[in-house]
């Protein structure tokens, strides 16, 4: 009775002080609100420095508003007692009072450390580590850990289900959450992790790399907020769906200045598909396709196989090969990329075609007589056979045309790649019009930064600005026009010129985010990237990550053993050692935290079986059920399907349920579900919060559901020739059960 007039007591308290925050929260954003909306009531005038300077505070009070929005959910999930006597309130945010007394800690702030490091055996000077569990801006329930035991003696001690396994056994909803209120150890200590270097995180199934990831992102963002700021952090992940999953964490933790973005998407202008045949994505992983594009653009600065007549302005001149191989070198040997070294080449044979061109002239007009060179020059430059003839000898070139014809004509990848088999040569060929790939991007961003810019299509953006321009000042001049009348019936004149007014246009434009710019710049270079599930990236998209951070400054979290890409890593140092040597520090994850014991045991089983070592981590929790198999005759696959969901549904209670299958099978699967439950079934990106969902094993990959429903696992086993890591992926999945379906063989080690 006691004890629960002093937890009562508790609550109240918690209460008070949490409607204290959450007062201060709403303080600061009418103030924010207050000044954004002066700021934008000072007008459109003014210089261009005024105009920018403005725009600055503008969006500064707009990014501080929107991160206040953000954290409202859940404003405060902590508290921490110390020895002393000091209280320290962690949250989402930092908060102080007006007169900048302390209310509330950020949970990346140092002092905010001890609140996911402090154990029993290590309690760091903490008493008492107390959970506030919050429903809208309510204080739902406390839950303590005491450190300090002399603090157990006194009524006050608060129990309940452990915040963490209250996360953990919650319903999925089909988007990730962040998890920082119950960050634990060994993920704090990754997350809190020095920002220089190279830091791989290697942890199995469900043990938060993602989390981990998403939230060391914000760290840094937080503790490195100047550089990032400028130079963004990246974050690549392995499909949209996965994208999707993922997109409301870092929103939540109030940070928005990270792009996210798939392999597929990182050429600016490119959406890739995946690349269905895993041998062709194992030889465009290859790191000796950076050899193949290299030697595809020397191919394309060509000399012809004898000298070439030129017609100029009536004179004929001569080309020879000689001259061709001479300004090819020393284009060459200024280092640049193609498109630029082209200035030079261009420039030398210019000059010696005009020089041959003055010697006919003045030979045959007698000597003395000395014809305008410039004039000349210009004949030269601007005639049709000599424009031709360079552009055959080296032509301006863009990746996509590079890249295009080197996969459609045989006899350009044949000279590019002699050490290819004629075999692996025809695996590389595609149709001029075939979407690109995945894997085709990295060969794109070799060509890109082989290539240089593309001088025509720069010289066009140009035009094209100065067009728009022009446009804006006419439109600016037709609209002042007519406020011109209106303030002119107000005595007032002059105010804002055109100028002023399409300047301010051009202002707008340019106050793009360094996130959105960043996203848009192919040659940007990341203060820091986070690669998750990097056991899947090839040697080439290594290559051209490494290039987006000239600093190496990355995060790379993944699991060996889910490599199911064949282009993908056998070992962290094989995939990271061209680019790191051995400068790369590891840290590993140790516990599962989605997959119940009895589920994640049978996939550790089933990874062995196929003769894949997995570092198999400790599941936090033991499920209510141990998967379940069934067998059933060829061809009943669809149908059992069908009496299998409901059942599935019903026991989850309301939580997500994921058909797994072989690629292949997907679609029929899916139309077959869709004829009974119609919109309740989603599919991949965008379908993640229905609660059925089918889907293949790669697109399965860092996602997470209540339930699987595994059809014919030997199939999914089948497809990736035998390599077990898109069947450990997929029995990995599921937070509650398990359950899987088969005609045929069922693989090794699922039974126990
Ligand atoms: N400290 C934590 N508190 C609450 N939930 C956690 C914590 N750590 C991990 N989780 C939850 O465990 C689940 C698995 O985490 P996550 O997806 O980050 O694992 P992963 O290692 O990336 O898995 P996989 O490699 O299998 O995709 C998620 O639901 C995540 O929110």
């Amino acid at each position: 009775m006691q004890e629960t007039v002093a937890a009562h007591a508790e609550l109240g308290h918690e209460r008070e002080y949490v409607a204290g925050l959450y007062r201060r929260l709403d303080e600061l954003r009418a103030e924010k609100q207050e000044q954004l909306d002066r700021v934008r009531r000072s007008g459109a005038v003014g210089s261009m420095q005024n105009i920018s300077e403005r725009d600055a505070f503008a969006t500064m009070y707009e990014d501080r508003l929107a991160q206040l929005n953000a954290v409202d959910d859940r404003l405060v999930f902590g508290r921490l007692d110390l020895d002393g006597g000091e209280t320290r309130y962690i949250g989402r945010i930092g908060l102080s009072t007006a007169d900048l007394q302390r209310l509330m800690v950020d949970w990346r702030a140092p002092e905010a450390g001890l609140f996911y490091q402090a154990t029993a055996f290590e309690r760091q000077g903490v008493r008492r580590r107390r959970h506030l569990v919050l429903k809208g801006r309510e204080v739902k329930a406390i839950e303590d850990d005491v450190l300090d035991a002399s603090m157990l003696d006194g009524s006050n001690n608060l129990q309940g289900e452990g915040a963490l396994l209250a996360a953990l056994n919650s319903k999925r909803t089909g988007q990730m959450s962040d998890i920082v209120g119950t960050i634990q150890a060994e993920q704090d200590r990754i997350i809190r992790s020095p920002m220089p270097g190279v830091l791989v995180v290697q942890g199995g199934p469900g043990t938060g790399k993602t989390a981990v990831a998403l939230h060391r992102a914000a760290y840094l963002l937080y503790m490195h907020r100047e550089r990032l700021k400028s130079a963004g952090v990246l974050l690549v992940g392995p499909s949209n769906s996965f994208m999707k999953y993922i997109e409301r964490v870092l929103p939540s933790l109030g940070e928005t200045g990270v792009v996210m973005s798939t392999l597929g998407r990182l050429m600016p202008g490119i959406n890739a598909v995946p690349e269905a045949d895993p041998a062709v994505a194992e030889l465009k992983g290859r790191s000796a396709m950076a050899k193949v594009v290299a030697r595809a653009v020397a191919n394309r600065q060509r000399v012809p196989a004898g000298p070439r007549k030129l017609s100029v302005e009536g004179t004929t001149l001569t080309l020879t090969p000689k001259q061709v191989i001479r300004a090819r070198d020393k284009a060459r040997a200024t280092g640049k990329p193609h498109n630029e070294a082209r200035n030079t080449f261009v420039k030398i044979l210019l000059r010696e075609l005009t020089e041959q061109l003055t010697d006919v002239l003045n030979k045959s007009s007698g000597a003395g007589n000395n014809t305008d060179r410039a004039y000349l020059a210009e004949d030269v430059r601007t005639a049709r056979d000599v424009r031709i003839a360079l552009n055959l000898c080296w032509m301006p070139l863009t990746p996509e045309q590079l890249i295009g014809e080197l996969l459609s004509k045989p006899a350009h990848l044949e000279a590019a790649a002699p050490a290819l088999t004629a075999e692996e040569r025809d695996l590389l060929l595609r149709t001029p019009d075939a979407p690109w790939t995945e894997a085709d991007v990295a060969l794109l961003d070799e060509a890109a930064e082989l290539l240089g810019p593309f001088d025509a299509s720069a010289g066009r953006d140009k035009a094209q600005r100065e067009q728009e321009r022009t446009r804006d000042v006419a439109n600016a001049e037709q609209s002042l026009k007519n406020v011109d009348e209106m303030l002119k019936e107000t005595g007032i004149d002059g105010i804002v010129s055109a100028e002023d007014l399409a300047a301010h246009n051009q202002a707008q434009e340019i106050r793009f985010t360094a996130a959105e710019r960043a996203a848009s710049d192919r040659t940007w270079a990341f203060g820091h990237i986070i690669v998750d599930e990097a056991q899947e990236l090839s040697a080439m998209q290594w290559r051209l990550l490494m290039r987006r951070c000239p600093l190496k400054s990355f995060t790379i979290v993944g699991d060996i053993a889910q490599t199911s890409s064949a282009a993908g890593a056998q070992s962290w140092n094989q995939a990271l050692e061209p680019f790191a040597k051995d400068r790369w520090r590891l840290e590993e994850l140790t516990v599962n935290y989605r997959t119940p014991a009895q589920i994640a045991e049978a996939a550790v089983r089933v990874a062995n079986a196929a003769g894949q070592v997995v570092s198999a981590p400790k599941a936090v929790r033991e499920g209510k059920w141990a998967p379940v198999i069934d067998r059933i005759d060829d061809g009943a696959l669809a149908e059992r399907m069908l009496a299998a969901v409901p059942q599935e549904l019903e026991l989850l209670d309301g939580g997500l349920l994921a058909v797994i299958a072989a690629e292949h099978r997907v679609p029929e699967l899916r139309k077959a579900l869709a004829a009974v439950y119609g919109s309740r079934v989603g599919s991949g990106a965008g379908g993640l919060d229905q609660d059925i969902t089918v889907i293949g094993p790669k697109e399965a990959k860092g996602l997470e559901f209540d339930g699987v429903l595994l059809l014919e696992p030997a199939e999914v086993l089948a497809d990736a020739a035998g390599r077990v890591g898109d069947l450990y992926v997929a029995m990995t999945r599921p937070t509650q059960r398990l359950r899987l379906i088969a005609a045929g063989d069922v693989p090794a080690g699922i039974e126990g």
